[in-house]
């Protein structure tokens, strides 16, 4: 096999509930993961040492190349939404994804990546995560390994709490970190509008003002539990049910770091959506529509209101990272 390809889906979270930091500055989560129909693309190419010294794959002309390890190198280009905001080199986490897969089978991690981006940088849709699956879904088959899924889930883990969901797809609770994985049944489809915005948010600092916040109003912070009314909403595909209990402890702390949001989630509402969140640690929003055609009418309506950079429609959910 020379070359690889492997689409990935981006996620939303229905429901975060965010427990007490811990000790190692994670906070237990009830995380529940929905991924839909906004894809990035991942392909891996065979490259051979003496091939890996000039990156270039792509007419865009971004792209960089990093060694990957003492043995071995990986180069990687990304174009598409936001490319430029996307790091060229070690930080990019399917580089990163590509040499822990090779270290863990003792081997080089020789490969070029090509990335095409549609799923928003920083944007609380676990882009960079996606990214990551993908690239261990692509080069494990690229170099013919066969890994246990188990294993691809664990290196997965370590590469980021998101990283697991999105190789696992689908409607899923994650605990822990996020990164323990229960599948969750659901019946049909739902139709969602995803606000982009100009700039993203740091995960970090969005958790950060969370602690900040709750720490300020002597919130006492429990336990996180899955909602017994999502997951009935859930398994009957009752869309106008599920838009009323979507839920998300990082809001307010997002809605802090980037004001205009307010604005962006009033109009959704206004136009109709069932629901109305930020996507994890934001800043993009999400809408629940009640169905395609409401979902493309929302998506008009907020971008001819100015409440964001560009509004697209995505359904879900979908498969996790496949080969395509
Ligand atoms: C906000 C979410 O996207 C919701 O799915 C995730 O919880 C974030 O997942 P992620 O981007 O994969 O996060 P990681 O790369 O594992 O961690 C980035 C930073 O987010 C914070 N973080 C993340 C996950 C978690 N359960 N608790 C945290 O406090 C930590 O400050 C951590 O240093
Ligand atoms: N392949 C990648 N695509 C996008 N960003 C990447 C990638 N690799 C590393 N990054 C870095 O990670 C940061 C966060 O990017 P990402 O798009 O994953 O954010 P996010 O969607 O908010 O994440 P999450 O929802 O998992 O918290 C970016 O600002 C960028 O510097």
């Amino acid at each position: 096999m020379t070359s690889v390809t492997v689409r990935v889906p981006a996620k939303v979270n229905l429901q975060l509930s965010v427990g007490p930091r811990r000790d190692d500055g994670y906070h237990d989560l009830v995380n529940v993961f929905h991924a839909v129909s906004l894809f990035d693309e991942v392909t891996a190419w065979d490259a051979p040492r003496q091939d890996t010294a000039g990156p270039g794959v792509t007419a865009s002309g971004e792209a960089g190349s990093v060694d990957g390890s003492p043995d071995g190198s990986v180069s990687v280009a990304v174009e598409g939404e936001s490319a430029a905001r996307v790091p060229l080199d070690g930080g990019n986490l399917a580089v990163k994804a590509a040499v822990a897969l090779a270290a863990r089978a003792g081997r080089r991690p020789d490969v070029r990546l090509r990335i095409r981006k549609s799923i928003p940088v920083a944007g609380g849709m676990a882009g960079g995560s996606a990214d990551a699956a993908a690239a261990l879904v692509a080069c494990d088959a690229l170099w013919g390994l066969g890994s246990p899924r188990e294993e691809l889930m664990e290196i997965a883990a370590e590469l980021g709490s998101d990283v697991p969901f999105a190789l696992f797809g689908g409607t899923a609770v994650g605990t822990g970190r996020g990164e323990k994985l229960t599948r969750v049944p659901v019946a049909g489809r739902f139709h969602w509008v995803f606000a982009l915005a100009e700039g993203g948010l740091s995960t970090a600092e969005v958790y950060g003002e969370c602690d900040r916040l709750r720490e300020a109003t002597g919130e006492q912070v429990g336990w996180p539990s899955a909602s017994d009314d999502l997951m009935a909403a859930l398994a009957i595909g009752d869309a106008k049910a599920l838009g009323a209990v979507l839920s998300n402890d990082l809001q307010p702390a997002a809605l802090l770091l980037c004001r205009p949001l307010a604005r962006t989630l009033a109009a959704g509402r206004e136009h109709g959506a069932l629901g109305a969140l930020v996507s994890g640690s934001g800043p993009t929003c999400a809408f629940l529509a009640e169905s395609e055609d409401h979902a493309t009418t929302l998506a008009t309506a907020l971008e001819a209101a100015g409440v964001c950079r560009t509004a697209v429609t995505a359904s879900g959910p979908v498969p996790g990272a496949e080969i395509v």
